[in-house]
């Protein structure tokens, strides 16, 4: 079966799309990856989403107007990536994120716009959109989902592996050795690129809206005390299940950073930033992993950070630290193509989310599947 993936994360950079072909055992699928794509957002659609992200307040009106136009972009890119590829069966579309809201002693909350139903009236293709809200509702923080994916495609028969993203925020999926019969973890590590991306676009006054290859951050010193005084967060402390988001490493915790560090050279605060990205996953490795793993596989834009890679490694001596490119998934599409395979294991009846890991009571299928009237099929 021809599915498309979409997502759009916490970086709010554009919408990666993959077309994947998927065969066998629908439990075990065979991925392969035809076409992997980023569209990015209009500018004035960016800035609307990260005022959203950030508390904008919305009349009922620009919500709905906001929402369309998410939906509207989403299915753009399914139709733009389908051109080469037709028939397209499914498409799995996360959306967008603009709030997020973890359990505590309530129930979590979790807004992802984008309809489904509109994409899949635009492009007349089934669509499965909304993943996160079933495991919600059971108690769970409906994220992490793509450890399972991972799980499913990434397990070695002999090695423990970590798959880290490392997109506007971080998360870790603990994939044990297939010899091996332990359970798996996973868990929002913290920041990844976002505040990295907020103090470029700072410092830059708008310029730039990232630190291509850690270039910028690698000319700077790390100050470890202001680094360790970051790591008191008591996110980072907190035991899993556990995710987060822009409300708690967005615009409001850059400035208090921005603060801490006043009279620093620039690339001084982003060699501490990349620093406590990193420290927060070392760290997190050492405290909820079973064990440290053999490979971490690195994925996400944050996979592309040569300084972040190599302070990573210098923390990690016995662990080897690759891409999950190295290992035959691409790096840049692996999220677009979780949400292709979620899509189709909601199709065929599979539960997607790990509950040992979103910390939800049951299994659950995820997503809401939007169907299309027989003849109106546009890439199908
Ligand atoms: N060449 C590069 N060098 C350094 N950083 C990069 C590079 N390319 C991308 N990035 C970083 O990766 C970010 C985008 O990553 P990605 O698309 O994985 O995030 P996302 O999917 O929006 O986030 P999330 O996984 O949290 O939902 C950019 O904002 C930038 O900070
Ligand atoms: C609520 C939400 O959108 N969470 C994202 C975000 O981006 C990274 C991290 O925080 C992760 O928990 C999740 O995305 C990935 C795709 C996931 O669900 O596995």
């Amino acid at each position: 079966m021809r599915v498309i993936g979409l997502m759009s994360g916490t970086s709010v950079d554009g919408i990666d799309a993959a077309v994947v072909e998927i065969t066998g055992d629908p439990a075990r699928p065979q991925v392969t990856l035809l076409a992997g794509e980023t569209y990015d957002y209009p500018a004035d659609l960016r800035a609307q989403i990260l005022a959203v992200c950030g508390g904008a307040a919305l009349s009922m009106q620009q919500l709905a107007q906001l929402d369309e136009a998410i939906a509207q972009a989403f299915a753009q890119a399914a139709l733009k990536i389908a051109q080469d590829h037709r028939p397209i069966t499914l498409i799995g579309s996360h959306g967008q994120t603009v709030f997020h809201r973890p359990p505590t002693d309530q129930l979590g909350y979790t807004m992802q716009l984008g309809r489904g139903d509109l994409i899949a009236a635009v492009t007349g293709v089934e669509t499965v959109s909304n993943f996160r809200v079933a495991d919600i509702a059971l108690g769970g923080h409906g994220a992490p989902l793509v450890p399972p994916v991972d799980v499913a495609l990434l397990s070695h028969p002999t090695d423990d592996r970590a798959v880290q993203n490392i997109g506007g925020i971080g998360n870790v999926a603990f994939l044990p050795a297939t010899n091996r019969t332990e359970t798996f973890a996973g868990f929002d590590t913290g920041p990844g690129n976002v505040l990295l991306d907020l103090a470029v676009a700072h410092l830059s006054q708008g310029e730039k809206t990232y630190d291509a290859d850690g270039a910028w951050a690698s000319q700077g010193q790390i100050h470890p005390n202001l680094v360790q005084q970051w790591l008191a967060h008591p996110y980072f402390q907190q035991t899993p299940p556990k995710s987060t988001g822009r409300e708690l490493f967005g615009v409001d915790y850059f400035q208090q950073c921005l603060a801490d560090a006043a009279g620093l050279p620039a690339a001084d605060l982003l060699a501490c930033l990349t620093e406590l990205t990193v420290l927060s996953i070392v760290q997190s490795y050492q405290q909820w992993l079973p064990r440290l793993p053999q490979q971490v596989l690195l994925c996400g834009g944050g996979s592309h950070n040569g300084y972040l890679r190599s302070r990573l490694q210098q923390h990690l001596p016995t662990t080897r630290v690759l891409t999950t490119t190295a290992v035959g998934l691409d790096a840049d599409s692996k999220e677009a193509i979780a949400f292709a395979v979620l899509a189709y294991w909601r199709k065929h009846g599979i539960y997607g989310n790990l509950p040992q890991v979103t910390g939800a009571r049951e299994f659950a299928l995820l997503g809401e599947i939007y169907g299309v009237a027989g003849n109106s099929a546009v890439i199908a």
